[in-house]
């Protein structure tokens, strides 16, 4: 019998339960495999929910005593730690209960360094601070800068920086002067001394409606626990300048070979590099049927019937949008989140909408978009050469789609793909390349976590 806790709480640590999961479900006799998880947060919970049978799970932090006699009950023969690299103290707590109650200790470590999992919270990291101001740059938004006053230089090449950075620095003189000396005025600068708590950073991040929160990859005394925590909470993007220092252990795929050596097991066999499966993960769940959709994945051979499925309905065509006029009708959440995309391109928006989100508001007093806060009218959309119908009224929607039928003007409505000529892609720009993203309207989570996948891709490899 094979005995093993893992802590989980991260995307490895998924995978790595879900591997274990399909191993305990081919299992014929009894004595083979028990397999306990340990999640700390709610986020981790949420990430094992679905599809983990035959796999006991706790949910909820651990003190250092409780882990040891958690392990000394059931007399683990390893205990995996999976957590998050940047919960440090968690892999402390966990390798001294180890020690403690004689279990064998095996951490797993990020080949890259990281992180789909902190992708998809909203993480993105950069080598340098050059790199991330030109992200900024090309990303319209709020910036809460947590960096200090030293480095701030390097964004004072951003386009409107001086109204879209909200530097918190340390209380002093000197700061004081090197930022005003860089063009910031009182009210972006937040002169205050920290530690601060997830919670007061989540208010910060509030109170000035900033999309951004950069810090540098600090570790725990920089306080970056409480940036990331405030920035998933509040879904603002955390930018990363620099890379954490190494950490020693095993990669997931290593792992997952050492128990199947060691422990007689055929893990391996059901084991999926986690970006695959992060992609795959909504359908498998989905479907609940995790065995048949591995082997059918693990599958090359395709029948003519499966490859007509994967003929795909929408060609990716690069349509020239400079100069051309688009008319978004409709200014929430989903139109927002466009209206901030096109701002990328160089067309013209004009925005129709009773209520505005607070973003496009400011859009419109920076020069970038006509709005008109108005209910729409059939003559709204004379002069556009593409239409977004985007009001949270279906009805409304679908007027403005027979309108543009009427007059033929190509239009997207955001609540029936079946009335849209063309989608709205997941769309991501780095350098001078633009890659859109769709999943034929099929599956929106997808083409999202696709869309986070390529952007991380570029992020690393693309120089
Ligand atoms: C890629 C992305 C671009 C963008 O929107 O910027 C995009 N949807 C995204 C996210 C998303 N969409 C939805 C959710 C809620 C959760 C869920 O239901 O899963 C989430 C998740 C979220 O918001 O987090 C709900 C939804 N979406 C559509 C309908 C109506 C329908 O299906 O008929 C409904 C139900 C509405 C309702 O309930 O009334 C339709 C469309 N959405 C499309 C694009 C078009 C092609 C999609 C494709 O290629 O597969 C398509 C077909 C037509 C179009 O609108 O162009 C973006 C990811 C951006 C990113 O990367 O963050
Ligand atoms: N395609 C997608 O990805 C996706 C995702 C989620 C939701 N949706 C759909 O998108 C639509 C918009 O959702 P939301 O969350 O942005 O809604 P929302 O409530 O945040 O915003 C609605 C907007 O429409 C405006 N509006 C309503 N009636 C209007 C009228 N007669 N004239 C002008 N403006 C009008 C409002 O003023 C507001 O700006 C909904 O139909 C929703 O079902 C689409």
């Amino acid at each position: 019998m094979t005995k093993l806790l893992v802590f989980a709480g991260t995307t490895e640590g998924r995978t790595l339960l879900e591997a274990l999961s399909r191993q305990l479900s081919r299992q014929t006799y009894e004595n083979g495999l028990s397999v306990f998880a340990c999640v700390a947060t709610e986020y981790g919970k949420e990430l094992l929910q679905d599809g983990l049978d035959g796999i006991h799970i706790h949910a909820g932090r651990l003190t250092q005593s409780e882990m040891t006699a958690l392990m000394k009950e059931h007399c683990f023969d390893f205990v995996i730690d999976t957590t998050h690299p940047y919960a440090r103290v968690v892999s402390e707590s966990i390798r001294m209960a180890c020690a403690e109650s004689g279990c064998k200790y095996l951490r797993v470590v990020r080949a890259e360094g990281r992180t789909l999992e902190m992708e998809r919270q909203n993480c993105l990291f950069f080598h340098s601070h050059e790199t991330a101001a030109n992200y900024l740059d090309e990303n319209p938004g709020k910036v809460l800068m947590t960096i200090g006053s030293k480095e701030l230089h390097h964004y004072t090449n951003i386009q409107d920086y001086q109204h879209r950075l909200f530097p918190r620095v340390l209380p002093m003189n000197g700061v004081l002067e090197s930022c005003t000396a860089l063009g910031f005025a009182g009210r972006q600068l937040i002169l205050m001394q920290g530690p601060f708590t997830a919670e007061m950073n989540a208010a910060m991040i509030r109170q000035i409606n900033a999309r951004y929160l950069v810090t540098k990859d600090s570790g725990e005394a920089g306080g970056f626990n409480e940036k990331y925590e405030a920035a998933v909470e509040t879904g603002a993007q955390l930018l990363v300048i620099g890379r954490a220092e190494a950490e020693e252990g095993l990669s997931l795929k290593d792992l997952v070979e050492f128990l199947d050596e060691t422990c007689g097991l055929t893990v391996g066999d059901a084991f999926m590099p986690y970006s695959t499966q992060l992609l795959e993960a909504s359908d498998e769940t989905q479907q609940g049927d995790t065995e048949n959709a591995v082997a059918e994945k693990q599958n090359e051979r395709r029948t003519p019937e499966q490859q007509k499925q994967d003929t795909g309905s929408w060609f990716p065509f690069f349509t020239k949008i400079s100069g051309k006029s688009i008319t978004v009708v409709g200014a929430g959440k989903i139109a927002g989140r466009r209206i901030k995309t096109l701002m990328n391109f160089d067309c013209n928006v004009t925005v129709i909408a009773e209520e505005a989100h607070p973003e496009v508001i400011q859009l419109e007093e920076d020069h970038r978009l006509t709005l008109r806060r108005k209910c729409w009218e059939t003559e709204d959309i004379s002069s556009a050469d593409y239409v977004l119908a985007a009001t949270n009224d279906s009805s409304i929607n679908h007027e403005i789609y027979l309108e543009c039928k009427n007059r033929g003007i190509p239009v997207n409505v955001a609540d029936d793909k079946d009335k849209s000529d063309f989608y709205f892609p997941g769309i991501i720009r780095k350098n001078g390349v633009t890659v859109g993203v769709t999943a034929d309207g099929k599956d929106h989570g997808l083409a999202k976590r696709a869309t986070r996948v390529i952007a991380q891709c570029l992020e690393t490899h693309l120089e």
